[in-house]
């Protein structure tokens, strides 16, 4: 018997080594095999869709894409090197089509709509965060995604959005106060008023300074943009990283618990403004909404948050290219000002709403801005199709993403003669050339899935702008000799929501009469704003 027990272990132990050798051997045959597959895949496909990059087994077209703007390589590799409006590259085994040009992306994400108004993965925004069925912007094309788009539209669609109005104008004027008394603080004046009016619209409550804790949680989250850049995250080209253990990779779990805990922070402001004084914040109708439409409260936390994660880093990087121009293009101004000057008269009144459709001449300027430097730079979010398609010859499987690149798109010579120049001649009296849509600029995406923002963020920049070119002269900087500093246009974050560089300008008031009018307005504002302020009780721990 004895001899029998010690034959069995070690027989037992010789299996147990056997499997753990065989195992040894089969993981990385099984891996190595897995790769094979997956990358003879790719190289079928992309014989059969737009040019790019050759891509490697595994990574794609991860080393070849520059860490650093990596739009301008993109540009040129389509214009110069494979000379295809669309160009393919590969983020792993996944395939990005990126479009250079107006028309062809017209063609595609308008035209073909109904086709490519999906999203595509998102390993760390979607699937780190769990945010693909909450959240309208990374939504599937389907009933849900229709339900949340309608539902933001009841708030800031081309009519509802009028009802901040009022509101925006009062921030417009503490802004324009702001920037007279601290213009070295010209970004935090500006992305105060983004954050209050978003504050506003959602919770009912205005935000006094950028350290209010949700203006300083906001502002580094809209950088969650960049995820959205192909070849800019290691994880979106191997989306297997997710899986490893915390104690090695902690990025998707730290991920998942700050937007957790975000989520629980958003909820519990939509709770305190459902009690808010001024009851036609969104939180409000959410909550009404809620039971009707089985709003889970991360959804109506996401709607809402949408609201200020949309607006704040676009509407303020819109405001500072606005600046930036105007600094280096004095002449676009002076025509600008005496525009408003011959509606307005000599600074006894700011411009209101009433006089928009008699000021054309700035409305081209605002269409210049969103040509001249398009925020949203790669087109803030892919489209993806829901089925296979075929165009002008090349395939695109369906979950192929597909964005705009808006950067190449708004430089186009053919589109734009002299794309450099800051020239809203272009816009004005009718589109100088032909273009897709009527308004003349992609600045606002594709389709069904363009921005839903989009009317709220045209109110808000044309009452800042217009008021911005009436009370001031915007100057550059000044070194100690006295002497302007020339910006550098070119100076912009390497972040998808594409900004300036830190840069110094001079808000002059235009005369003693717009300077008095200004403070006046101002004084005006601040007492009408007195409805939005309480305080929140909400903490982000
Ligand atoms: C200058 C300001 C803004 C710019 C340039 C901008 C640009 C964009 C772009 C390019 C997209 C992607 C469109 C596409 O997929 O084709 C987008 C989507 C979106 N934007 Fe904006 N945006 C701005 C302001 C806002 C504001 C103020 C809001 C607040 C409501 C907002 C909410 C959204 C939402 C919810 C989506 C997702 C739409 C969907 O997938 O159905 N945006 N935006």
């Amino acid at each position: 018997m004895a001899d029998f027990s010690r034959l069995s272990v070690a027989l037992s132990d010789a299996s147990i080594y056997n499997v753990g050798l065989s195992l040894g051997i089969a993981v990385p045959i099984f891996l190595i095999l897995r790769v094979l597959i997956d990358y003879a895949k790719v190289l079928s496909l992309r014989r059969r869709m737009p040019p790019g990059p050759f891509p490697l087994p595994l990574f794609g077209n991860y080393f070849s894409i520059p860490g650093e703007r990596p739009w301008l390589k993109f540009e040129e590799w389509s214009t110069k090197t494979y000379k295809s409006p669309l160009i393919t590259i590969w983020n792993g085994t996944a395939p990005t089509i990126l479009c250079n040009d107006a028309w062809s992306i017209s063609d595609l994400l308008d035209k073909r709509a109904s086709i490519y108004s999906s999203r595509p993965r998102c390993v760390l925004m979607g699937d780190c965060t769990g945010a693909t069925t909450t959240n309208q912007i990374l939504q599937p094309y389907g009933d849900r995604w229709r339900l949340h788009r309608r539902l933001t539209h009841a708030i800031v669609g081309p009519q509802n959005v009028r009802t901040f109005r009022p509101s925006q104008s009062d921030e417009a004027n503490i802004m324009l106060r702001d920037m007279f008394e601290t213009p070295d603080k010209m970004t935090d004046a500006i992305g105060r008023f983004a954050c209050s009016q978003a504050s506003i619209i959602g919770w009912g409550r205005r935000i006094d300074t950028v350290h209010d804790q949700l203006a300083a949680l906001s502002i580094p989250a809209t950088e969650a943009a960049n995820f959205a850049i192909p070849g800019f995250y290691i994880i979106e080209t191997l989306p297997f990283l997710t899986r490893l253990p915390a104690w090695l990779f902690k990025m998707p779990t730290e991920l998942a618990a700050g937007s957790k805990l975000f989520g629980k922070y958003l909820w519990a402001l939509t709770e305190e403004g459902g009690e808010a004084t001024f009851d036609k914040n969104f939180a409000r109708l959410l909550l009404q909404e809620r039971e009707k439409s089985d709003l889970s409260s991360n959804e109506i936390g996401s709607l809402i948050g949408n609201v200020v994660g949309g607006g704040l880093a676009t509407m303020t990087s819109t405001t500072l290219s606005f600046i930036l121009a105007m600094c280096v293009f004095p002449d676009v101004q002076k025509k600008a000002q005496a525009e408003i000057d011959s509606i307005v008269g000599d600074g006894h009144r700011p411009p209101s709403w009433e006089d928009e459709s008699s000021m054309p001449y700035v409305a081209a300027v605002i269409s210049e801005v969103f040509r001249w430097r398009p925020v949203t730079v790669l087109g803030g979010m892919a489209h993806a199709p829901i089925q296979d398609d075929v165009y002008k010859g090349y395939f695109i499987p369906k979950g192929t993403a597909i964005t705009g690149n808006s950067w190449a798109i708004h430089r186009n010579s053919r589109d734009y003669p002299d794309p450099e120049t800051f020239r809203p001649e272009r816009f004005y009296d009718g589109l100088e050339r032909p273009f897709p849509i009527k308004k003349g600029h992609y600045a606002f995406g594709w389709g069904r899935r363009a921005c839903s923002g989009q009317n709220l963020a045209e109110q808000a920049l044309w009452i800042t702008i217009v008021r911005l070119l009436w009370a001031f002269n915007i100057q550059p900087g000044l070194d100690e000799k006295g002497d302007e500093i020339k910006p550098d246009v070119f100076a912009y974050t390497n972040t998808e929501n594409s900004r300036p560089q830190p840069f110094e300008a001079r808000f002059t008031p235009r005369s003693a009469k717009h300077k008095q009018t200004l403070l006046n307005e101002a004084a005006k504002s601040r007492d009408a704003l007195h409805i939005f302020d309480w305080e929140s009780k909400a903490k982000m721990q």
